[in-house]
């Protein structure tokens, strides 16, 4: 389990972090999402111990970090997957992360064969794509077989079936217990990956909820409708104080009403009703609604002419 209490990072007077709350917990994968500069590298660090909070805690199983990294059976983490020696092998990347933490040999070759890089092993990592380079960083974060997983855009780089696996691989790890915690931007993966969502914007947390939970929220209520006459049931549906808008093609999006109660009075007014539905919103709608007003970098709305 990872837990901030009032966790701040201000860099002078801005604030990349600003005062969160949140728990991880084990045996789900928590999807850690947000737009760009929003602070989740920061968080990520922050829960590494490779930055110090300003203010407020961060503790991995109820303990705070002490000065020196986390050893590699607690934690692992893929943060920049680029940041590998370019003229080391990979094997020779992974062995010295082991040696250093009194990992054998036997349990390299294991990581290697599981990302699908051992037969690219002894070929300099600075000649890697950024897919093979991902799946290396991914290896050192199992290195140790830790109870605590931290993945920062994971899916950088990787081809579908590189992402179909990266997701399987989640899942298993969660299965199998762990504290799972994966950053992205993109609400799409994270919708298929994640079980439980934490949402930051500007430094500060925006959602932290069940994915189910997020869509029930942003869903309002909206019912679409296709009436044998749209025209006179539109006429119906304003009598009774719905909110109406005739698609061109026809459907009625309805405001205001509970697809039950447009029913019964189709019903009481012999209408014919070919469709009746609760419209849910979309993972993506749900999150660009949540983050809309703390995207920090957005291109300017086109200027008409
Ligand atoms: N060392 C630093 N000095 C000053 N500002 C920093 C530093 N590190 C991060 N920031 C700022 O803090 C904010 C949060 O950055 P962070 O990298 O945590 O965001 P992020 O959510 O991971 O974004 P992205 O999706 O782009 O990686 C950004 O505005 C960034 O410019």
């Amino acid at each position: 389990m990872i837990e901030a209490r009032e966790l701040t990072k201000t860099y002078g007077t801005f604030a990349a972090v600003n005062g969160i709350d949140f728990q991880v917990r084990p045996g789900q994968v928590t999807g850690f999402l947000g737009p760009n500069g929003a602070g989740k590298s920061t968080t990520m660090r922050m829960i590494l111990g490779l930055d110090l909070p300003t203010s407020g805690t961060v503790t991995v199983d109820g303990r705070r970090y002490q000065g020196k990294v986390w050893p590699l059976h607690e934690v692992g983490a893929l943060l920049d997957a680029r940041a590998v020696h370019p003229g080391r092998s990979a094997y020779d990347h992974l062995h010295s992360l082991a040696a250093a933490n009194g990992i054998g040999r036997r349990r390299v070759d294991e990581v290697l064969e599981e990302v699908g890089l051992a037969s690219v092993a002894r070929r300099r990592a600075g000649g890697f794509s950024l897919g093979m380079s991902q799946r290396l960083g991914i290896a050192g974060a199992l290195l140790g077989d830790p109870g605590t997983l931290l993945f920062d855009e994971p899916v950088n780089g990787l081809d579908p079936d590189g992402i179909h696996w990266i997701r399987s691989l989640m899942r298993s790890l969660a299965a199998e217990g762990r504290t799972v915690l994966v950053s992205s931007h993109l609400m799409s993966e994270m919708a298929l990956t994640a079980d439980h969502l934490l949402v930051i914007g500007r430094g500060r947390l925006l959602a932290d909820t069940a994915l189910p939970d997020l869509i029930e929220r942003f869903s309002a209520g909206r019912v679409e409708v296709r009436a044998a006459e749209p025209q006179r049931m539109a006429g119906d549906l304003r009598a009774a104080r719905a909110q109406v808008t005739l698609e061109p093609d026809g459907t009625l999006v309805v405001l205001g009403l509970r697809s039950r109660r447009i029913g019964e009075l189709a019903a009481e007014h012999g209408h014919v009703l070919h469709q009746l539905h609760d419209v849910s919103a979309s993972l993506e709608e749900a999150y660009f609604r949540l983050t809309g007003e703390s995207v920090e970098y957005r291109a300017p709305a086109a200027v008409a002419a």
